[in-house]
């Protein structure tokens, strides 16, 4: 797995579609067969009994609250092979948008059948409601969602879609994501209220985040 995994041609649309609409999806960035290749480690994590119930909040108030998020995590390690990838994304990034981007973080996670993650911001803009204002600023330092979807002959009727809403008006739908093998996902961490449908089958992705703080 090295940064040759990448179709550049696809990354640079993407990015062209993130500078539009502020999100982008994509199933040509990365190739099926290595986005299998995740999926079997995904699945072999968590035969090993080594995915974590995923917590919300942060600091003192981080606690697990499965209505809200049913989700099973593993934080990737900096030595993981896709952290290239995730690195050459994140230099095209800042070299498109200057967003100066320091650093990404990722994690493996499996949603089981009935979970789903209730509508959310990644990272909420201070002193404003959950979706008003529109500086841009967020109360964290995550700028930059990605997901990448590792379900193979993932059905319609099995849910678990991603459902994506208007930052300005976030009863509006603006689109709902398939989670299929090597679907790709981007968008601004601070506008878009999201959520994770309940889905019927085993749920596996990557997910993460390219920050603007250093470790
Ligand atoms: O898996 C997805 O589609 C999105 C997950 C998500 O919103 C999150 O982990 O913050
Ligand atoms: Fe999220």
């Amino acid at each position: 797995m090295e940064q040759k995994q990448i179709n550049l041609t696809a990354l640079e649309d993407m990015l062209e579609e993130l500078a539009q609409k502020n999100w982008a999806i994509s199933k040509q960035v990365f190739s099926e067969d290595f986005c299998k290749d995740l999926a079997h480690e995904c699945q072999n994590l968590a035969a090993a009994g080594q995915l974590s119930k995923a917590s919300i909040g942060k600091g003192a108030s981080k606690t697990v609250r499965s209505e809200i998020r049913g989700d099973f995590i593993q934080w990737l390690d900096d030595s993981h092979p896709f952290h290239q990838c995730l690195e050459l994304i994140r230099q095209s990034l800042n070299q498109f948008f200057f967003l100066g981007l320091r650093r990404v973080e990722a994690h493996f996670a499996l949603y089981p059948p009935g979970a789903g993650y209730a509508k959310h911001i990644d990272n909420h803009r201070p002193n404003s409601g959950q979706n008003s204002g529109s500086s841009g600023g967020g109360s964290n330092h995550r700028k930059i969602t990605f997901v990448l979807y590792l379900n193979e002959n993932w059905q319609k009727d099995h849910g678990g879609e991603l459902s994506l809403y208007n930052p300005d008006k976030d009863s509006e739908m603006l689109g709902q994501v398939e989670p299929t093998m090597g679907t790709l996902i981007l968008f601004r961490s601070d506008l878009f209220p999201h959520q994770v449908e309940k889905s019927s089958a085993n749920r596996m992705s990557l997910t993460g985040w390219f920050r603007d703080d250093a470790l």
